[in-house]
């Protein structure tokens, strides 16, 4: 028993993403000086700064599209150059870099959360499509599915997203000022669903949101480190109850 409890334990506190004093500058531009900073395991990871202080820079480091000027970044333990297990990664871009007259319906948006450069030339099977269901059900946008995207409201076409993010069942999200252009009803109950999907299943979330008033009301009044004008909040999802086998929950 002891044993299991401490394989739980450990299970739950694995390192998802580590930045070990971690350097940017575009050409003479320092914009991220040695951060250092690890995300574990259902870690809840709030991202707030202001315009141009190097949130985006941040994000497109971790995911291997930048390459830092000094230190490293490892994602699930790997460096990230040698990283290349991207189905364990979900990203929900910001609403307004889609275009809305993008000529696909709901279910193929879902769908193509599938496609890694593995996937491409693969045949879409039963199991995939069961997958694209899965999605659809956990968000509730089952009854839309042939809708076309343009058609949505920004509330929906959220949720689309999000169903492409999740259709892989990732380990870690990644949220990228997801609200933005949403009312604040919408903007509510989208943070309250992902939350919910914090507290309840067994993931990892990181999101840069200018929604200072959401982030610490969920994740509480003090960053837990501060890079120039970035400030990082983040709370573990069952800080007492980590050490108790059982309690991973399978999303879909
Ligand atoms: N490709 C680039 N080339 C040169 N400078 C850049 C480039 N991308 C961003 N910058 C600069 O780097 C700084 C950080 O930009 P970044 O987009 O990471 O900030 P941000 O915190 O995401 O801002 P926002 O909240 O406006 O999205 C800014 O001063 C920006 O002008």
């Amino acid at each position: 028993m002891k044993s299991d409890i401490a394989a739980s334990a450990a299970y739950c506190h694995d390192n998802i993403i580590e930045l070990d004093r971690v350097s940017f500058a575009y050409k003479d531009q320092q914009v991220i000086t040695d951060l250092s900073l690890v995300i574990k395991e259902r870690d809840f990871v709030g991202v707030i700064g202001s315009n141009g202080a190097g949130k985006t820079t941040l994000l497109r480091m971790m995911v291997g599209l930048l390459r830092p000027s000094a230190g490293e970044i490892r994602l699930f333990g790997q460096p990230v150059r040698r990283f290349r297990d991207w189905e364990r990664i979900g990203y929900v871009p910001q609403k307004n870099s889609f275009n809305p007259l993008f000529p696909a319906t709901v279910r193929e948006v879902v769908m193509s959360g599938l496609y890694s450069n593995k996937k491409l030339f693969k045949r879409i099977g039963k199991h995939d499509q069961q997958k694209c269901d899965d999605a659809l059900e956990v968000m509730s946008i089952g009854d839309i599915a042939g809708k076309r995207i343009g058609e949505l409201s920004g509330g929906q076409q959220q949720r689309v997203f999000l169903a492409r993010a999740l259709i892989n069942q990732p380990d870690l999200l990644i949220l990228d000022e997801p609200t933005v252009g949403i009312d604040a009803q919408t903007q509510a109950d989208f943070f309250e669903l992902i939350f919910h999907m914090h507290a309840h299943h067994h993931m990892t979330f990181l999101m840069v949101s200018h929604d200072i008033e959401m982030i610490e009301g969920y994740l509480g009044k003090e960053p837990r480190e501060r890079a120039g004008g970035i400030k990082f909040y983040a709370r573990h999802s069952h800080e007492q109850d980590c050490a108790i086998p059982g309690l991973q929950h399978s999303l879909l």
